[in-house]
């Protein structure tokens, strides 16, 4: 297999020889060497690609943009708002509306990106990011405000799960892990943008400073800009050609095949045809799998089937648990409190500029995620993330110390936070905790900041949409559960032991990922998420097929073992 020819079929050489997705039950595959330079075949992404990467990515520029910017906006707003300061309650619920409209629509979307398409979604999305940035730049009323907050949370929503399916649909699978991750850079560069735009805009006033100028809504409405310019990019993209496969417009496929592939090295329209191939088998077997499990076919409705074949699969149980681990994880981990409310944070400890002090979380945050984009094809998810999640729990630990050392007044400010004060006179403890801090936001932005969005790569193609809807979803709704919690638990449990919470969902968290086979030999379809790309290629030496258990086969980065197991005689099956 040429390098070109691996990405689009399923990225069969990026297999971890030291987790070598051995399934214990199966026992139906071995990983050989492949041959020399097999990856560096793997030609580099072409031009089109990056462009087609990068218009989608706008979608994640809008996503950082658009989370990040509201810390600025509530500080700003002053009475402009239904002509009365915001309440605490007031500025929880505009906050969490967008959580809360991204978590109700991430899973309705994949419906969408199954019906109409994946490209249509983005589009979809970049109307909606328009709307919701215009509705909160108009807004005069405290309700406006949280409707244009749950219109931007619905773009997001979508866009956060559709992006990288899209992106890792049409990625060549040697550089998969790169191009998801481009996502994700947008959207760390999207908040440091809404910080430093924040900054410029609203007075630069830190933390409780009103300003009546308006440029708040200038500030939100910039928003509505790269969404324009994404609709215009997105337009002469195609559809990715696994989904133009699956609704039978296999011209179309080979059209953006040739396109993707032809922007490479070794281009050409024969790689753009076995890659057709490839996929138009794998569509097939999916589907008379699919088929073989419904007893009346007739009867029942396509979602069900696609949610009946989600869970009643062992395998795509098991993707979807392990994808929705990562993504509870990611949120769980208490990384977004600090991008809500590390100005409460950083004016509790007495920091003179406690809002260019955040951006440094964010450039942080940004700058790690640039660092794990440039590694993360040639390490592997698997051992980023694992080696990773340690340091956060260090971070944290740190962290908690450093606050139990500073004198933090127990006194609540009259929005609820934490009030600031003496704390800021204990400069070690500050230090320290902002130290930890930076320790901890690298952690993350290496690993669990970027590697649960390479989620697509889990599922089967049939279930992958739902799939990544279903776990974009529980990111969301555990994104929804730390912001409305975090000053809560600041409050009640105190801030070491705050800190010290999320360290133990940490620690759990790495727990719970081994357990579920997170990068271990025992799973097969899911593990490849984690599985470190080196020059391996799997190969079949016999293989038990078991029906009820592997009836679909082929997620993005495993398919290749999946295909090869497919590719032993079944009963009924050829
Ligand atoms: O991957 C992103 C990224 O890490 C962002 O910085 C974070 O705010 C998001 O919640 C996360 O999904």
């Amino acid at each position: 297999m040429s390098g070109a020819e691996a990405p689009l079929i399923a990225g069969a050489e990026h297999i971890d020889p030291e987790n070598p997705l051995l399934d214990e039950d199966d026992a139906a595959v071995s990983v050989v060497k492949a041959r020399d330079g097999d990856a560096d075949a793997a030609a580099a992404p072409g031009l089109f690609v990056w462009l087609l990467t990068l218009s989608a990515g706008i979608s994640g520029l809008l996503f950082g943009y658009d989370t990040g910017v509201i810390s600025a906006t509530l500080v700003s707003v002053g009475t402009s708002l239904s002509g009365r300061a915001l309440t605490s309650l007031d500025k929880s619920v505009v906050t969490s509306a967008t959580a809360l409209a991204a978590l109700l629509v991430s899973p309705t979307s994949s419906a969408l990106a199954d019906a109409l398409g994946r490209r249509r979604v983005i589009l979809l999305a970049a109307a909606l990011f328009v709307a919701g940035a215009l509705a909160q730049a108009a807004a005069r009323t405290v309700a406006a405000m949280v409707l244009g907050r749950a219109v931007v949370g619905a773009a997001v929503g979508a866009a956060s799960f559709v992006v990288p399916l899209y992106i890792a649909e049409l990625a060549p699978a040697a550089h998969r892990g790169r191009l998801v991750t481009v996502n994700v850079v947008f959207i760390t560069l999207g908040q440091v943008v809404a910080y430093a735009a924040g900054w410029a805009l609203t007075g630069r006033t830190g933390t409780g400073g009103a300003d009546d100028t308006g440029n708040w809504r200038l500030l939100v409405g910039l928003g509505a800009a790269p969404a324009v310019v994404q609709a215009v990019l997105v337009g002469f993209m195609p559809e990715t050609p696994r989904w133009l496969v699956k609704e039978g417009r296999a011209e179309e496929a080979r059209a953006a095949l040739g396109k993707v592939v032809g922007g490479g090295a070794g281009g050409g329209a024969r790689e753009a045809d076995a890659l057709l191939r490839e996929i138009e088998r794998e569509v097939r077997e999916e589907d008379e799998a699919a088929r073989l499990r419904r007893r009346s076919p007739k009867s029942r409705l396509r979602w069900m089937d696609t949610w009946d074949e989600l869970f009643a699969v062992r395998r795509n149980r098991r993707a979807l648990a392990i994808a929705c681990l990562l993504q509870g994880l990611q949120q769980l981990c208490g990384f977004n409190s600090l991008m809500y409310f590390s100005a409460t944070i950083f004016t509790m400890l007495g920091f003179t500029s406690p809002t260019l002090t955040s951006m440094t979380v964010a450039a942080t945050n940004f700058v790690f995620t640039v660092i794990a984009l440039l590694i993360i094809d040639r390490v592997g998810r698997r051992r980023v993330l694992l080696y990773s999640i340690p340091f956060m729990v260090v971070g944290l630990l740190l962290a908690a110390y450093g606050f139990s050392i500073v004198d933090i007044p127990s006194s609540s400010g009259d929005d609820g936070t934490p009030a600031a004060g003496g704390g800021g006179d204990d400069k070690r403890g500050a230090g320290v905790i902002l130290f930890s801090i930076m320790i901890y936001v690298a952690a993350y932005a290496m690993g669990l900041g970027n590697v649960p969005w390479m989620q697509s790569e889990l599922f089967a193609l049939g279930v992958r949409s739902l799939g990544s809807g279903v776990a974009t979803a529980t990111n969301w709704g555990a994104n929804f559960v730390v912001g409305l919690t975090f000053l809560p638990l600041m409050e009640v449990l105190t801030p070491p032991w705050t800190f010290g919470l999320y360290a133990l969902v940490c620690a759990g968290g790495v727990g719970c990922s081994q357990a579920q086979g997170v990068g271990g030999a025992a799973v097969p379809g899911p593990a490849c998420i984690v599985d470190s790309p080196t020059s391996e290629t799997v190969q079949p030496q016999t293989a038990k097929a078991s029906e009820g258990e592997d009836p679909m086969g082929s997620s993005l980065a495993c398919s290749q073992v999946d295909k090869r197991r497919k590719e032993i005689p079944r009963p009924g099956n050829g």
